[in-house]
This record gives structure tokens, sequence and C-alpha cells, in this order.
């Protein structure tokens, strides 16, 4: 279990950003955070995996966590092939190479392992950078808008991959959207925040709702039904 519990989050000369915020996120939950732009989503990121820790409050049960980072830029190093940016997060081991190659698979890669990201489209770099975010098998995997810039078919696509593998994996994941189809499709849980500071305004478990199974049509009337009964999420979004 995952548990944010953070009073003041602020930036030298600045008002808080974050105020009394408190959750806490199941092994193995999926978890979609949303919030007007500038509200401290990326902020809250950087806290929970430990790259910023000047903040009041405490921040539990991470510690022993293997926590990856899929970010809006895939973030490949051009000089590497696609299998080299992969093996990046692990030795050069046969059975890491295994491992590499059988993401690659996954993600549909496998025939452009030795393809320099140069030469890869957008989408295949963030495939890329998805097989690396699951080479260390993480149980824990933090997404900043990673789709944000795709085509739809492509950004659905991926979004199908990382539920894939994320329940393969049992890993727990918490992402950033700013878009209501790629939370519902991917997450069990909305976070809803508001602005300046930063706090939780709806925790909403879509969980039985999805229990059922949707197809499109349904994450639709999924999104129409929260939109309906959730007003702020259109105003916060929009
Ligand atoms: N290093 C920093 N120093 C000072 N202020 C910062 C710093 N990083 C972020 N901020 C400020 O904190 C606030 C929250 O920023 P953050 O990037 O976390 O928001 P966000 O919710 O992720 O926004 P978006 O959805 O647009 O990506 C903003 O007002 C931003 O200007």
């Amino acid at each position: 279990m995952l548990t944010v519990d953070i009073h003041h989050k602020r930036f030298a000369g600045q008002p808080d950003v974050i105020r009394g915020l408190t959750f806490s996120v199941r092994e193995g939950e999926q978890l979609a955070l949303m919030g007007p732009s500038g509200a401290g989503k990326s902020t809250l990121l950087n806290m929970i995996v430990g790259l910023d820790c000047d903040y009041t409050g405490a921040i539990t049960g991470h510690g022993q966590q293997k926590v990856t980072q899929l970010f809006q830029e895939p973030r490949l190093m051009p000089w590497l092939t696609t299998m080299e940016n992969v093996l990046l997060v692990a030795d050069n081991s046969p059975q890491s190479r295994d491992r590499a190659l059988q993401l690659l698979q996954e993600v549909g890669l496998a025939e452009q392992a030795s393809l320099y990201p140069g030469q890869l489209s957008g989408g295949m770099k963030k495939r890329v950078a998805l097989a690396r975010a699951f080479m260390p098998a993480p149980s824990l995997l933090l997404m900043d808008e990673p789709f944000g810039s795709l085509d739809l078919p492509t950004a659905r696509a991926l979004r199908a991959l990382v539920q894939r593998l994320c329940q393969a994996q049992g890993t727990t994941l918490i992402c950033v959207t700013h878009d209501l189809t790629e939370a519902v499709t991917l997450a069990d849980r909305l976070l809803f925040f508001s602005k300046e500071p930063m706090t939780l305004v709806l925790d909403k478990d879509i969980f039985s709702m999805k229990a059922k199974g949707l197809g499109e049509e349904g994450i639709d009337h999924c999104c129409q039904a929260i939109l309906q009964h959730h007003p702020c999420i259109l105003r916060g979004i929009a």
C-alpha cells in the first residue's frame, strides 16, 4: 500500500502548490490523476518517485517498490539501438536479453531491435520506452501524459498494451492524464484535483463499472456518466 499524506508543498517564494492531500493506493491498483493544468500533478509524481523531498508530510510504502516512470517524451538514447535502450535499465546477461526481446515482441518491435531511435516513428519510440519501463518488472509504474501526442489508434493500442502488461505483472499504475477516455480505459480509480493549492475533490472508484467488461462504446458511456454526475471534471479539464 502506497500512502500519500502531504501537508504542504511549495516552491521557494511561492504559495502552497499542494495542501492537505491524502490518499492511498492498493497494490496492483490502477489510478488516474486528473486536474487542471498547473495544478501540481507532475510535482506530485516527482514527490512519489522521490525526486522531490522538499515538502511537509509523508509518502510511505514506496520504499521497497521497484518504481519506473514513463514520460511524455520517450527519452531514448539516440546512439543506442532499440534493444540497447531497453537494456539500459538491466545488465547485459543472456536472461536480460531474453526478457528485453520478449518485451519487444510484446510491444511489436522485435524486428526493429537493431534499429536506432532516429529510424523509428513517434509511436514506435513510445513503445520502446514502454518496453524499457517494464524491463525491471516494476511494482509501481508512474506515467505522466504518456500518449498525449499520439494519434488515436496508436494511443488506443498503447493503452491496451499498458493494461495488459500491468495486469500480467501485477504492477500498480499511477497515470497523470487530461484525457478522460484514457483515464477510464487505464484506471480502476480516478482522482480529480483542484488547483491553487492542489487538493483532492473527487475519488471515484470505477472498478465495478469496468468489471462488467467495457468495449469502446462502454468506455464512452462510462465517461458520459462520470461527466454527468461530476461536471467539475469537465470544468477542470476544459
Ligand atoms: N521547479 C519549480 N520551481 C518553481 N515552480 C514550479 C516548479 N515546478 C513546478 N512549479 C510550479 O508548480 C505548479 C504545478 O506545476 P506542475 O507541473 O506540477 O503542474 P501539472 O498539474 O503537472 O500541470 P500540467 O497538467 O500543465 O502538466 C505550477 O504553477 C508550476 O509553475
